[in-house]
């Protein structure tokens, strides 16, 4: 499990943890980590750190102290490095340290810092780290626009300047990383997006603080941790006792969905799909997985909220391509007004968006929205939701007493008092009709095989994403990614499971 703090966390750690130790032994250690990553991308670069210009960004606070340090390291093996200080102040005892080793460092003056940055093989942006708050101000943010422009690499110092380091949050200029070196434990910030997109590859310095941390903010998955979670048959195993799955969704407009959404259940290893909708996607879904026991539900029996003649199920997923209207609106109220599990997705999110009431139920629900469907979930713009995800994920946890899956780039889980988890396995090129869908019946395999929403989102996003790359490279050792269709995602389930 990758585990991730808020800029509170870390600070409470390190002040714990610096008790302990001579003053300077943790700045001494993350510049240590971080000259390390520098050289090595420089060596990577040129095949050594002698004679390569880097340029350092330095703030006015202990992020800049970090570069600095860093900085004088790398002028100690000969690399030309130039700073420019950002902020009235410097820290003293690393800009001290650079000029002892060679380096230079001047005030900022905007001609001179692009010259300096224009010609880096390496910009190292000390700005700000987790002391950061708000939109980045001038000199910082010109500074930020600059790095953008570099020819060289870009390494950010614990965390990109300009991402809130709790959150993600992205307000105003901020810097793009190749690399972020962090310090002591991941930042929330570096795997939400925006904050994740800026961070580029991220590197872990140890500088002790283990001992010292709290229960996390966040966690990502590893595939470790899926491999444990994932239900799996043993020799007692049948049909019925993996997890049969109910599926409420398509409709005579829609068929497709429901088709992803079952093909996704499929794939995912449930015991038994029950498929129940009208009477057209009935037919698709037949059509194209005849795993699937199918029932084309009778619309007056829908309005006694009878699902009986489906049989029984361990959970549901509601909502693929469902539509709106009363029928469908029927067929919601019976889905929720079981007792077993149910992720309500898509049109499905419509209606209860429309009708709150359907969320209040004794057994466990997950919601599956992408951002324009937790806008209106939450009556907020989306524009607001995409920039701050992770806020609004876990508002909406809270407010309507669920399990919440946000997609997008990185996938955010909120579940009230835990961890938030985020998935990072996805490929952009997920960003294609139905591949929620299809995300929806992974889920609903999921949880029908008894994992608690909470986990069954977190390995559905997981195992989403890892299969969606598979499709993407036309294999698990393709070298790089194609156009996908939703289709090929759940078909890369199988494969996907295999390479946990
Ligand atoms: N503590 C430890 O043990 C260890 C800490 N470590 C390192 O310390 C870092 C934290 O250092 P920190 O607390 O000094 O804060 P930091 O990130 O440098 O930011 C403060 C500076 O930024 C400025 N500034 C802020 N917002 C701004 C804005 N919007 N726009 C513009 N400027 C803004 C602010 O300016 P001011 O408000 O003072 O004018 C001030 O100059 C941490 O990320 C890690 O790298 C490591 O060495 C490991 C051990
Ligand atoms: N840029 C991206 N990078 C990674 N994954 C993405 C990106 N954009 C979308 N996704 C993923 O693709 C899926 C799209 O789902 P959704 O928006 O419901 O589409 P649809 O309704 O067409 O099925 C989600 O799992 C989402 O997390
Ligand atoms: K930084």
């Amino acid at each position: 499990m990758r585990t991730a703090y808020t800029s509170d966390q870390i600070r409470a750690a390190e002040l714990a943890l610096m008790a302990t130790l001579p003053e300077g032994t943790l700045m001494g250690r993350a510049a240590a980590g971080l000259a390390v990553t520098c050289a090595g991308l420089l060596t990577g670069l040129h095949g050594r750190v002698y004679g390569s210009r880097v340029a350092v960004l330095a703030g006015g606070g202990d992020n800049g102290g970090d570069a600095l340090y860093a900085g004088a390291r790398l002028a100690r093996r000969g690399a030309r490095v130039e700073a420019v200080l950002a902020g009235s102040r410097a820290h003293e005892g690393g800009l001290a340290a650079l000029r002892a080793a060679g380096g230079r460092a001047a005030a900022f003056d905007e001609a001179r810092a692009r010259e300096t940055i224009g010609r880096a093989d390496l910009v190292l942006d000390g700005l700000v780290g987790i002391g950061g708050g708000g939109a980045l101000r001038e000199p910082y943010a010109t500074l930020a626009g600059l790095a953008g422009e570099t020819p060289g690499l870009v390494v950010a110092v614990d965390v990109p300047s300009g991402v809130d380091a709790s959150t993600g949050r992205v307000e105003g200029p901020a810097v793009r990383a190749h690399v972020t070196v962090t310090f002591g434990a991941y930042k929330t910030g570096l795997l939400v997006d925006p904050g994740a997109e800026r961070a580029g590859a991220v590197e872990l310095v140890d500088i002790g603080l283990g001992p010292h941390l709290p229960d996390p903010d966040a966690a990502a998955l590893t595939d470790e941790d899926v491999a444990d979670l994932l239900p799996r048959p043993g020799a007692e195993s049948d049909k019925y006792r993996r997890g049969v799955v109910g599926i409420a969704a398509g409709s005579d407009r829609y068929t497709g969905a429901a088709v992803l959404s079952v093909g996704g259940a499929v794939r995912a290893g449930a015991g038994m799909v029950r498929f129940a909708s009208a009477e057209e996607p009935v037919r698709h879904v037949r059509a194209r997985w005849p795993e699937a026991v199918t029932t084309v539900l009778d619309p007056s029996l829908v309005l006694k909220s009878s699902l009986d003649e489906v049989g029984r199920v361990q959970a549901w997923v509601l909502g693929p391509g469902l539509g709106t209207g009363p029928d469908a609106h029927a067929v919601a109220r019976a889905v929720l007004a079981t007792d077993v599990p149910v992720i309500v997705d898509a049109d499905g999110l419509s209606i209860v968006a429309r009708d709150r009431a359907l969320l209040r139920r004794a057994a466990p629900t997950l919601v599956t929205p992408h951002a324009g469907e937790l806008s209106r979930l939450l009556d907020v713009p989306r524009e607001r939701i995409e920039a701050r995800r992770l806020e609004h994920t876990r508002r909406a946890a809270a407010e309507l007493g669920v399990t919440v899956l946000l997609k997008g780039s990185t996938t955010v889980i909120a579940e009230e008092h835990r961890p938030a988890r985020v998935n990072t396995t996805g490929t952009p090129w997920l960003a294609t009709g139905g591949t929620g869908d299809v995300l929806s019946g992974i889920a609903g395999a999921l949880l029908a095989g008894g994992l608690t929403c909470y986990d069954a989102a977190s390995c559905a996003a997981h195992l989403h994403g890892l299969a969606a790359r598979i499709a993407a490279r036309g294999g698990a050792g393709g070298r790089s990614e194609a156009p996908i269709a939703a289709l090929d995602v759940a078909q890369a389930l199988p494969e996907a499971v295999r390479a946990l």
